[in-house]
């Protein structure tokens, strides 16, 4: 635990999908903040959290696993990732530890994609190696032939193996973190955990709920945008109105489910974790929408909160992390996907798009204005939804 003057710094957690980083996040603060599903490409946005360790100030950047976009969410999301490493103090480059087949010790490697984005990283950026996922492991031995060809591909300030899941060694890698940030006074109060108002996180659990509730495409196809967020001074309920966003009927009906079970079951568990947060009752209702291609229009982008990838780093051409990436990253702006362009073997996984573009013939759960299903969302309790307006009118 550091002593002495205050630190306060910027710290970008980066890497590959799926690694753990929102499980880190979530360790070093001590709460589940960020959303964390076994989903690829989870997080679509950089959300900041702030803990203070020792004299330090770590203002964590969670960031989007880095992959070969495919669509302008894509683009958005690699950006994002970007611009965090770029103006980050200290970069924590997380890796996930292979999983180890049966009893026959190899020799694990790293991850092509990994070596793809370490290479794009300045040589001057302060860079710790995290590896995650060291529980999967049962002979910690293996693990240094790992750090020892990690250590061929770039100078570390430090290698950690942890497991976030577990928080496991999470002290040790805030400990290294914190010898690394600059003295300068704390920016945020202690009990300050993120600058994302409460309405974002309203917006993430909810899509944390359809990342646990459904499969393939689906979670991948949905956005959250949250309608309205009446938070009445002094106390009381707390009213939100969300709009699920997909783009096809056939994820509409499984976002309803039979006799709309499934979106209440996906509000009554978001309602279970916004609640937590706010600390107090909240009424949720949800609504779901087709918005055809919406990962593919910038202005739709906007319009659901993610921020326009054509208008910023990715127009100035940083070179900071893709200088190895196919072209497509920094193709002009367009909506076009050119799913048949040939790949180069960058080691990245793709941007998680659906493959059938069949739909489902389960478009039996569709109001017969074809566009929107009104979803209350509160369970069985069924006490604080009398004071809500007719959710269609409120929904124009
Ligand atoms: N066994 C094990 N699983 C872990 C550990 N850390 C995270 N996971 C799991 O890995 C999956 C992905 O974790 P996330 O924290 O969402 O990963 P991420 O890097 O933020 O993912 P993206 O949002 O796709 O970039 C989840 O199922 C986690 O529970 C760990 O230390 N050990």
């Amino acid at each position: 635990m550091p002593e002495g003057p205050q630190r306060s710094g910027r710290v970008a957690l980066l890497g590959r999908p799926n690694v753990g980083k929102s499980t880190l996040l979530n360790a070093a603060l001590g709460h589940p903040l960020a959303i964390v599903s076994p989903t690829p490409q989870t997080t679509r946005d950089a959300i900041l959290g702030v803990t203070h360790h020792g004299s330090a100030e770590l203002i964590l950047l969670d960031t989007p696993g880095l992959h070969r976009p495919l669509t302008e969410l894509g683009r958005a999301m690699n950006d994002a990732a970007r611009e965090a490493a770029r103006s980050a103090d200290v970069v924590l480059f997380m890796v996930e530890v292979p999983q180890v087949q049966g009893d026959k010790p190899r020799l694990p490697r790293p991850h092509p994609g990994d070596v793809t984005l370490l290479a794009d990283l300045a040589p001057e950026t302060i860079v710790i190696l995290v590896l995650n996922k060291i529980d999967r492991i049962h002979d910690k031995r293996l693990l240094l032939p790992l750090m020892s060809a990690f250590g061929q591909l770039r100078e570390f300030t430090a290698i950690v193996p942890l497991s976030a899941l577990k928080k496991d060694g999470v002290a040790h890698v805030l400990d290294e973190v914190a010898r690394h940030l600059p003295e300068a006074p704390w920016q945020h109060g202690a009990e300050e955990m993120t600058d994302r108002p409460t309405r974002f996180f309203a917006a993430e659990y909810v899509r944390e709920q359809i990342l646990r509730a459904t499969k393939a495409e689906v979670p991948h196809a949905c956005a959250v945008h949250i309608d309205r967020f009446f938070e009445p001074a002094g106390g009381g309920v707390v009213h939100i109105d969300a709009t699920i966003h997909v783009e096809r009927p056939g994820q509409k009906a499984i976002i309803i489910g039979a006799g709309a079970e499934m979106l209440k079951r996906i509000g009554t568990q978001a309602r279970g974790r916004i609640e937590e947060l706010v600390g107090r009752q909240v009424n949720l209702k949800l609504w779901v929408r087709i918005s055809p291609d919406w990962r593919k229009s910038s202005r739709e982008l906007q319009q659901l909160g993610y921020r326009d990838a054509t208008g910023g780093a990715s127009a100035t051409g940083g070179t900071l992390l893709f200088a190895n990436l196919p072209d497509d990253i920094e193709a002009p702006q367009g909506d076009e996907v050119d799913l048949d362009a040939p790949e180069e073997d960058d080691g990245l996984e793709s941007e998680q798009i659906e493959i059938d573009e069949d739909e489902t013939d389960d478009d039996s759960a569709l109001s017969p204005q074809g566009d929107e299903a009104d979803a209350d969302s509160d369970d069985e309790s069924g006490d604080s939804d009398e004071a809500d307006e007719p959710a269609a009118e409120e929904n124009q």
